[in-house]
């Protein structure tokens, strides 16, 4: 049988976690007969050499990516600048490609799936959105005969852990992302986490999948996690809420509406029960009406098991002889709701004695240490915009409460 020479790009978290399953015994996986022969790091040590030695380890990536024996390349080594010519070429000498880089993906994945299509290969990301959660293949392939109205998830496990971490366990947020980062969950620069960047990759593939449509960093609206105070969860307990970092893509006056931001959800939400690392979302569509898919968000085996499901399935086509395609279920989409035009009901934490009457408030509660929450009527982010430069120093925080 022959055998498939794999080629990977970082032997960090997820690297590391992709040899730990490949060296695992498995029927499937040993039918397949993948070798991987080479793998790039920026540090070479002998430990590493020890510990793979199996493996020609490199600290020149582009020497695996035109490495003529080597028929699959997976990229586990994140950024952009570096690794978007890195792919290019490995798809235009025909090896198929296998990245959990969801940075690159958002940016750069309409482009490569055109080079991989020209040539005739495989670009399969499963790993880059949600981590352990099967949502592209789920999307692909189960919705493929469905028409999705809604999606509304937890994407990013790092937000979703510390907002857990300093709700449940009373954490600070330092503490709760330092612990993050210990767990191999956070990005190498984190605040791609916690100011809701990696949620907007991530929701940039989703739409692009399910919707059809093809937004820009400018089409989100996007707001972080770095500001929540723990006042706010117990604040938002008052309501039976609680606080959640989502990504939404809902329909509003006949267009897409793409949101990432903390949201207040209801108690009974299923995904207000999605708690650390897991992520979790909620699909709406005609057929299946709602479900939800649950699971690991990030971390070393999760992840891995997710590039290691679309290696099979690239194994299997080349064991097969037929070029794997990953298609979105949309070709062209409706138009995209501009980000100011959204609406929300809002949940606000005031500075001061008293709100003015100006704010559509529904309703109002102090807390221990004298901030004003309130709720108010569904407005637009235009208007919220107006209340932060008109109230700069007593509009402490504010976000959307998710409508059923
Ligand atoms: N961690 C997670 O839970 C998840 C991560 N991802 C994505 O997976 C990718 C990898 O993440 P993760 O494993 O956490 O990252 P790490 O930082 O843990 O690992 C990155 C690896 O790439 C190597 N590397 C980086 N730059 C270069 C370069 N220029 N040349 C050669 N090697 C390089 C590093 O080498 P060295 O070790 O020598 O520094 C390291 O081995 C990212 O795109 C990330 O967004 C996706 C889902 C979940
Ligand atoms: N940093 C990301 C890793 C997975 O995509 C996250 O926390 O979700």
């Amino acid at each position: 049988m022959n055998t498939i020479n794999v080629g990977i790009l970082g032997l960090g978290t997820v690297g590391a976690g992709v040899l730990t399953i490949l060296r695992q015994p498995h029927p499937d996986l040993a039918g397949l007969n993948f070798r991987v022969t080479r793998a790039a790091v920026r540090h070479v040590t002998a430990a590493r050499e020890q510990k793979y030695p199996e493996i020609a380890l490199t600290t020149e990536p582009q020497s695996i990516v035109t490495d003529p024996h080597i028929q699959v390349v997976v990229e586990v080594m994140g950024g952009v600048e570096s690794t978007w010519p890195l792919l290019k070429t490995a798809l235009t000498q025909g090896k198929h490609v296998i990245t959990a880089n969801k940075d690159l993906i958002a940016q750069h994945g309409d482009e490569l799936s055109t080079i991989a299509r020209a040539h005739s290969v495989a670009l399969f990301y499963e790993a880059a959105v949600m981590g352990g959660v099967p949502i592209l293949h789920t999307l692909t392939h189960t919705y493929a005969n469905d028409r999705i109205h809604r999606l509304v998830g937890i994407a990013n496990g790092t937000s979703n852990f510390i907002l857990s971490q300093m709700h449940q366990a009373g954490r600070t947020y330092q503490e709760a992302l330092t612990l993050a980062q210990q767990k191999g969950f956070a990005e190498a620069d984190p605040i791609n986490d916690v100011a809701g960047i990696d949620a907007a990759y991530k929701l940039t593939i989703l739409a692009r999948v399910a919707f059809g449509v093809h937004p820009s960093a400018q089409d989100i609206n996007c707001q972080g996690i770095a500001g929540l105070s723990p006042t706010d969860f117990t604040a938002a307990t008052h309501w039976y809420q609680v606080i959640k970092p989502l990504i939404v893509a809902d329909q509003q006056q006949g267009s897409l509406a793409l949101t990432v931001s903390p949201f207040a959800i209801s108690q009974n939400h299923p995904l207000s029960r999605i708690d650390n690392e897991n992520n979790g979302i909620v699909i709406n569509s005609v057929n299946f009406q709602e479900m939800l898919l649950a699971g690991p968000g990030a971390g070393a085996l999760p992840t891995a098991g997710s590039v290691i499901a679309d290696l099979a399935t690239v194994g299997h086509a080349i064991q097969a002889q037929r070029v794997p395609v990953f298609a979105p279920l949309i070709a062209v989409g409706p138009s995209l709701l501009p980000p100011e035009a959204y609406r929300a009901q809002r949940f606000l934490a005031w500075q001061g004695s008293t709100l003015p009457d100006t704010l559509p408030v529904i309703d109002r509660q102090i807390s221990a240490n004298g901030i004003i929450y309130a709720l108010t009527q569904s407005v637009s982010v235009a208007e919220v915009r107006l209340w932060q430069e008109k109230y700069p120093t007593q509009l402490l925080r504010q976000f959307p409460v998710l409508s059923d």
